[in-house]
Parts: C-alpha cells; sequence; structure tokens
C-alpha cells in the first residue's frame, strides 16, 4: 500500500483472513480519511463483514495489520481491546436494550461521565438525528427508521474516530432508507470521522460513498469514486454493478480497433488478434437526428421519466437494451435510428458474455 495511506484514520495494509482454511478476505488494503465515508461494495459472502469485524475487533487478526490514525491495533499477536480502539458500530441487527429509555440507550457508551454529561450528550444527539424531545420514550415506541437513528446516535456518542456501519438501511422500506441515508450522511460529515459501511447495494454506495471499493471473492477489485466505476470500470464485474450492459464478444481488427455492429470502438491496449467483450451501457446508445445504426423495435416498457426499449440491430447477437427519454413514442416493429456514445462502451480482455 501506499506509504501514506497507513497515515489514514483508519487503515488495512494487507488483510487477509481465513475460516477453515478457505481464504473470504485476500490481501485487502483501504486507507480512509478522516471525514470520508468509503463503502466496501460487493454481492453476499465476498468478505465484507469479516473486514468490519476485524477493524472493529470482534475477530482476531490472522495476517497483515489494522492502524487507526497510524497505530496499529491489530496485527497477528498484538491486538487491542474493541472498547480501547474509539471506534463506533452500527450493525445490521441495531437491536436497542428494549428496558432502558431512548436516551440511556445512547448514553450506554458514556458510563464513566457524570449523569448531567450523559444527559446533555444523549440530548444533543437526539437533536443530530432529528429525534429532539424523544429521549424518555422507549424503542418498542418507535418506528425501524427511528430505531435506526437512534442505534446511530448510539453508536456517535462516545466520538468515536471511526465509524462502522453494516448494511444500516437494509430492511427499511425505499423512501425510508432514502431519508435515512441522506440523513445519516449529514451527521457524518458533522462528526468528522472515518466512516467504513458495507452494503450489497450499488445504489446505496453511490449515494452515501465518498469513494467505494468493490469487493469480489475477498479482493479488492477498484477503489475509487462513483465516477471513476462507473465511467472507468477496470472489470466487466464492476461495469455490471450499476445495471445490465449489452455484451458482444470480438476479436480486435489490424488497426487496434473493433467492428462492432454499432460502430468501431479503439480497442486500446489489446493487440490486433485479440479475443475481446465490448460492453455498451444502455445510456450509450442515443436516437439519431439522422444516419446513425438502424435498429428495429422488440419491447417497449414505459418506466414513467425514461422509456426501456429492446431492439434489434444486424450482426448483435442478443436484443439490445436502451433507455429513452420522455414516454413511449415508437411501437414494436418500427425501425429507429440509434448512435452510439464511444465513451459509454468498454473493451475488456476475454469473453464477458
Ligand atoms: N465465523 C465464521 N466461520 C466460518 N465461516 C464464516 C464465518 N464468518 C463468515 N464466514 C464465511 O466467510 C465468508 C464471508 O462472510 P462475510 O460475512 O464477511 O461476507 P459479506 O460480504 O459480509 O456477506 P453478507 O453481505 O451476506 O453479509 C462467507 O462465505 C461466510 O459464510
Amino acid at each position: 500500500m501506499p506509504e501514506d495511506a497507513t497515515a489514514r484514520r483508519l487503515a488495512f495494509d494487507d488483510v487477509s483472513h481465513s475460516f477453515d482454511g478457505r481464504i473470504v478476505v485476500d490481501h485487502v488494503s483501504i486507507g480512509i480519511a478522516a471525514g470520508e465515508i468509503l463503502c466496501l461494495l460487493g454481492p453476499s459472502g465476498c468478505g465484507k463483514t469479516t473486514c468490519l469485524r476485524l477493524a472493529a475487533g470482534l475477530e482476531s487478526i490472522q495476517s497483515g495489520r489494522i492502524l487507526i490514525d497510524g497505530q496499529v491495533v491489530a496485527m497477528p499477536g498484538r491486538e487491542m481491546k474493541p472498547e480501547a480502539r474509539g471506534v463506533g458500530l452500527v450493525f445490521q441487527d441495531y437491536a436497542l436494550f428494549p428496558h432502558l429509555s431512548i436516551r440511556d440507550n445512547i448514553a450506554f457508551g458514556l458510563r464513566r461521565h457524570a449523569a448531567t454529561t450523559r444527559r446533555r450528550r444523549a440530548d444533543e444527539l437526539l437533536d443530530l438525528v432529528g429525534l429532539s424531545g424523544r429521549g424518555d420514550d422507549f424503542p418498542h415506541m418507535m418506528s425501524g427508521g427511528e430505531q435506526q437513528r437512534v442505534a446511530l446516535a448510539r453508536a456517535l456518542a462516545p466520538e468515536p474516530q471511526v465509524l462502522l456501519l453494516d448494511e444500516p438501511f437494509s430492511g427499511l422500506d425505499i423512501a425510508l432508507r432514502d431519508r435515512l441515508c441522506t440523513d445519516t450522511l449529514a451527521v457524518l460529515r458533522d462528526v468528522g470521522a472515518a466512516a467504513l459501511m458495507v452494503t450489497h447495494d450499488p445504489d446505496e454506495a453511490l449515494r452515501m460513498g465518498d469513494r467505494i471499493a468493490v469487493m469480489r471473492q475477498g479482493r479488492i477489485m477498484q477503489s475509487g469514486s462513483a465516477a471513476t466505476l462507473y465511467q472507468a470500470p477496470a472489470t466487466p464485474f464492476v461495469a455490471r454493478l450499476f445495471g445490465e450492459l449489452n455484451t458482444i464478444a470480438l476479436t480486435v481488427a489490424a488497426d487496434g480497433c473493433v467492428d462492432t455492429p454499432l460502430g468501431r470502438l479503439k480497442a486500446a491496449p489489446f493487440a490486433p488478434g485479440t479475443a475481446v467483450s465490448v460492453l455498451v451501457r444502455p445510456e450509450a446508445l442515443i436516437e439519431a437526428a439522422d444516419g446513425g445504426i438502424t435498429a428495429e423495435v422488440a419491447e417497449v416498457r414505459a418506466l414513467g421519466p425514461v422509456t426501456a426499449l429492446r431492439v434489434r440491430v444486424p450482426g448483435w447477437p442478443a436484443t439490445l437494451g436502451l433507455r429513452l427519454p420522455g414516454p413511449p413514442r415508437h411501437g414494436r416493429g418500427d425501425r429507429i435510428a440509434l448512435r452510439l456514445a464511444p465513451e459509454q462502451a468498454f473493451v475488456f480482455a476475454g469473453d464477458a458474455t
């Protein structure tokens, strides 16, 4: 990992972990700055939660190092206790203590402070998460989303340097999740801790993350801003996280380009003769004013602000998906003219169909 990355607020330095001889975290190195939110995005079982548990000290480290503010908190044979790490946790099952009031739930981690300080701090946090005046309520009197906000307040109470969030919005309905995402983002920005958030939902990662690290089978495949991952995916897997793409397998021509039924594309850095896959985002197919490629409409679905079409283009092995703005203007069997926006088409080595 780069020299300065270990000096970040939270850093994983070449961390690997196995269960029963099976590697589930594979040479992971990531750094998160104070005030930054990093989303660890990947499918179920790829090792995300294990990374969080290692950072929290809930799992004993086997290989590599974890550092907070440049200090090693975990390396094999030398582990700081979870409670000494200055780490706040918001996990999926954010179980609050049912017999404690909301205020006491939030103040739970402040047991060493005077009663007046605990009360003041809990009330400040209730304000922060938009639940002013609810301190005397009990968990069963709150909705799922409200309980989740209490869990966030409880994790923030001891002013952690690092906040670890494991799918904090799963199981909530979409409207509530959207609001909580926005609220949580505001709170995280406000407190300036380094936040590591685990999610399998690309939309959530796009919305929440300053940076996204894409994980697959224990490895970080690519990390960067949402814009980087979307515009310059390093692999077909990363490209497909943000929606299904149209794919065709082809061979690079003598001049270093690849001839697709939608037009020519540069295939650099691949040499002539290389077998490649071309992946085209639906949004890369734009209706052409004149000229363009002729496509036959096979399917039309109105999706509110946009219309999803499937079209046939001679030479493309399957129907192609695309979206046009506005309500449907075409029917099945219509012919439309399309052009390709090359920046939304990606060439990868090998067969990714
Ligand atoms: N204590 C354990 N003992 C044995 N195997 C485990 C243990 N904890 C996790 N695993 C396995 O390690 C792999 C990674 O699990 P992990 O919970 O880190 O994945 P994840 O990406 O967080 O998945 P999800 O999104 O479903 O929570 C999985 O195959 C899981 O079954």
